[in-house]
Formats: C-alpha cells, structure tokens, sequence
C-alpha cells in the first residue's frame, strides 16, 4: 500500500486526506498552520463541513491518517504527494501560484528516490509544467519523479460525498508511468466504474476551469433571466425548472440566488479570463459571466433600497445567511459581504444570523453590524428581512411570527425559498428574484 502525503490541509487537502485515507493507503496530512496541525492531531475539524469528523475518527482510529507539520520529513516518507495548497486571486485576476511553487521547491530539495506528485490544486495551463522544472531544479537531476495533474471537483459542503463519489476522476499526465500507481490509490472508484479520463497535463489543467466557468455561466444566466422576470411579471422559477426538463439543459445550477459566490467560482472565472488573455484570445462569454454577477450583487442592493423609496439610512436590516451557499461556514465573496458592505455605506443598521458564520463575520465586520444568537432574535425590530443564504432552518421560517417581530414588514426572500402568494397572504411585502 501507498505512503502518501498530502500538503495542505484546507478544504481540498483534508478532505483528499481523509478521502484516500479511507481508500486503504497511509496518509500524511501536512500543513504550515501550526494551529491547524494542532487541531487535527487532536481529531478536531478545522472547517465545518457535515459527515467528515466521523470519517477523519475512523480513519485516525485506524492508523491510517495522521497530521503533521514537518513537510520535508513528510517528502522525505512519501512514496505519492498530494499537493492541496491555495491558489488564490492574485494581479489582474490572474492565479497566484506562490504557494505551490513553495511546495515544488520544498519538494524538489527533499526528494530522496522516485515519487510521483499529484497536483488537487486548481492551477492555470502549464503550472504542473513549471512545477516539474522547479523540482528537477532542486533535486539537481538526481531522481527520477513523476508529476500529475489530478484536479479537484468537490463542493464545499458536500466535500465527502464528493470526493468518495465523483462524477469522473480525470488525470493527466507527461507519461504513462504514474497512472498504475493512480489507478490502485483510487481503486475503489475504479472498481465502482466511476469514469476515468487519463490524458496530458493542459487537458486535465484545462477541464478544472472549464467546468467551474460553465457552472458559473449558468448560474449567472439564469439571475439575468431572473431580472428580466422582474421586469416583464414572469415567474423564473417555472421558466427555469421548465428549461431544466430538457435533457441538453438539465436541471442543475439554474437556481436564481443573490449571485455566485464562494472560494472557486469568482477566482476561477477570473484565472481563465486571465489565461485567455494571455494567449491574446478573446472569451467574451467568460468576461460577462463575471462582470453579470457582479451587476447582480448590485441588483440585489438596489431591490432593497428602492423598497425603502431610495432612503435606507437609519432603517434596521436583519439578514439571515452569511455563507456563500448553505452548509459551510465559508464567507469567501459571498453575496453577504457586497450587500451588507453597501447597507452599512448608506447607514443602515445591520443584524445578522448564520448557523455556522458568525465567527468568520465577526472578523470582517467585528462592531459595525450586530450579531444575534437565533433568526428570530435578528429579526426583532427590523425594517426589512433579507434572506441570502438556503439553509434548511430558514427554508421553514415560522413567517407569521417573524412579521410579528418585525417594526416594517419587508421579507427579501433572494433564495426564492418562499411562496409570494402564501407569504403575502400574511401581511408582509414580498421581494424574490424574478417572482
Ligand atoms: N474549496 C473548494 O471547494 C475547492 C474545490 C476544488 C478545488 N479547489 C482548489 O484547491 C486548492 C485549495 O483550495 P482550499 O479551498 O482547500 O484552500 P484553503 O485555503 O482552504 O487551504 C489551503 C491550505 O494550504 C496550506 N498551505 C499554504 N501554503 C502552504 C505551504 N507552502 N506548505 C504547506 N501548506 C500550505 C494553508 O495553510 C491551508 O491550510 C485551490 O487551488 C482551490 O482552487 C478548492
Ligand atoms: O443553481 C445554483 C447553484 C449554485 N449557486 C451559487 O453558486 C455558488 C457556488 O456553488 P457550488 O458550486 O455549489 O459551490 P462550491 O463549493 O464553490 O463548488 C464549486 O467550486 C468548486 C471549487 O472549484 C468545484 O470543485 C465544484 O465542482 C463547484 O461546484 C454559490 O454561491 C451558490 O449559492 C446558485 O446561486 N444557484
């Protein structure tokens, strides 16, 4: 069985730790956040994603996952390396690739005999490349690794599920060496038929963004067709699940929301807009995709402001739902950060409920909005509602109670969860995006 280590243990580097851990190799998550290390050497979780502390117990029980912070002796133990690193947002919208080119140094410096690196990270066309070159660099030519492009499809959330049941696992590579190797690590997938692309590195590079970019195109079409719905009086939840009957379209991604959001989707559309302009090509559907959900987030805003006839100062907001998309904690460009920044600019009174944000909103807004302990607590005395995120607890408000609470009774329902009809019917003003 394989030794591997994973390095990096965010999102990505976690769950592919525990995730192949589970597969039956031995695992080694690495990191350079000492706190987090720290955590998970006491079985505690660092993000909150459902299902995966039991998964990380199990595993860890078992012997076959354990974490630490000493990355060369990890190298230096490997037979595989995951690298899970970040690839962040850098200049002009381009992937900042520090981080993984620390690690192919690292990597490179530490190589004591063959091994095969594996690439989860999201990285543009020619990373892997590059890292091949910086590791031959530092390992001065004196053994043999292979490198691969194994890139990641998982959504925050539903991690777990994602990574033991994918959709397909693609895998890229320079020469057909590593794939055996790749093959047996994932072999309960293979064996589960799970589709399996084997191809080169830029292909493999390429298919990560442009899945994320596709994704997020839909998304954004839909919430323009959801603005044009305002404006004419349809109703985009039945144009939309009426699209989704056909097979070409299908049904996923076409649920109007109060724009895309999250650690992927805004940065990746950005790096593969970047990518093409390097190559001086031209993707205009890429560029609107980006630049129509950020008008969107600034539709959102106006549709509270104008219910408010256009004065917003000193009126009390409650919003329900800081995390980009329900079952995570992440607030990375969540629609949140847009709405809430512009409230509190025409000074409006912010209180804000998530089950699981709180503390990542505190870091950003510390004492400028107020924090409630429940939804109902963040409603009491508001002017207006705005729901943004769908978690299943805001999915069955008591609305009868929560307009009771309420000092003005605007509901902004941007996840279209409830019935204009049902909740009007109640007494209260009701805004959806294109119902
Ligand atoms: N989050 C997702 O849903 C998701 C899904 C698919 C792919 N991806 C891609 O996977 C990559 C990682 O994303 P993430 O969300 O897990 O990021 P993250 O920010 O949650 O985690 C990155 C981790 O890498 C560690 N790190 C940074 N530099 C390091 C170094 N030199 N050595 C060791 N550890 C180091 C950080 O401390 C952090 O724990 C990105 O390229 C992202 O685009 C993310
Ligand atoms: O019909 C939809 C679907 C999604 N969203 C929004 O789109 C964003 C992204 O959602 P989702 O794709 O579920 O979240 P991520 O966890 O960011 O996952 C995406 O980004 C990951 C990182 O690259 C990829 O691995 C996944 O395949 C890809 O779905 C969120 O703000 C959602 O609220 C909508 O508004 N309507």
């Amino acid at each position: 069985m394989y030794k591997i280590a994973v390095i990096g243990t965010g999102y990505v580097g976690l769950t592919a730790a525990i995730g192949l851990a589970n597969f039956g190799s031995t695992v080694l998550g690495l990191d350079i956040d000492a706190a987090k290390i720290e955590l998970l050497k006491q079985g505690k979780m660092p993000i909150y994603e459902p299902g995966m502390q039991d998964l990380l117990d199990k595993n860890v029980a078992e012997r076959r996952l354990v974490f630490s912070q000493d990355i060369e002796s990890g190298i230096r133990w490997a037979d595989i390396i995951f690298i899970g690193v970040g690839s962040p947002q850098g200049e002009d919208g381009r992937a900042d690739l520090t981080a993984l080119y620390n690690v192919a140094e690292i990597i490179g410096r530490n190589l004591d005999g063959y091994v095969i690196v594996v690439t989860k990270s999201t990285v543009p066309v020619g990373t892997n490349e590059k890292i091949y070159e910086i590791i031959n660099e530092y390992n001065q030519g004196n053994f043999e690794f292979d490198v691969v492009s194994n890139p990641e499809f998982l959504r925050e959330g539903k991690a777990m599920y994602d990574f033991l049941h994918p959709d397909r696992v693609v895998i890229g590579t320079k020469n057909p060496r590593p794939v055996e190797a790749l093959k047996k690590i994932y072999r309960p997938l293979y064996l589960n038929e799970v589709p399996f692309i084997f191809t080169d590195l830029p292909t493999a590079e390429m298919i990560k963004y442009a899945s994320n970019c596709f994704l997020a195109a839909k998304v954004a079409f839909i919430n323009e067709m959801a603005r044009v719905c305002d404006s004419v009086g349809a109703n985009v939840q039945t144009v939309a699940l009426t699209m989704g009957r056909d097979g070409r379209i299908g049904p996923k991604f076409l649920h109007p929301g109060p724009g895309y959001g999250g650690s992927c989707f805004p940065k990746d559309t950005q790096a593969l807009a970047a990518i093409a302009r390097d190559h001086n090509i031209a993707t205009p559907l890429v560029d609107s995709t980006i630049q129509s959900n950020v008008f969107h987030k600034e539709y959102i805003v106006q549709k509270v402001v104008e219910a408010f006839d256009g004065k917003i100062s000193g009126k009390r907001i409650a919003v329900l739902g800081l995390a980009f998309k329900a079952e995570t904690d992440d607030i990375r460009e969540a629609s949140s950060l847009t709405i809430i920044n512009r409230l509190l600019n025409q000074d409006a009174a912010v209180c804000v409920y998530d089950p699981q944000a709180m503390d990542n909103a505190r870091q950003i807004w510390s004492d400028v909005i107020e924090y409630a302990g429940n939804e109902y607590e963040a409603i009491k005395g508001a002017d207006g509602v705005v729901l943004l995120t769908e978690w299943n607890q805001f999915r069955n408000l008591d609305v009868a109670a929560m307009l009771d609470l309420m000092a003005d009774k605007k509901f902004f329902d941007f996840r279209n969860i409830y019935q204009r009809n049902e909740v009007e019917a109640l007494g209260a003003e009701y805004y959806g995006i294109g119902t």
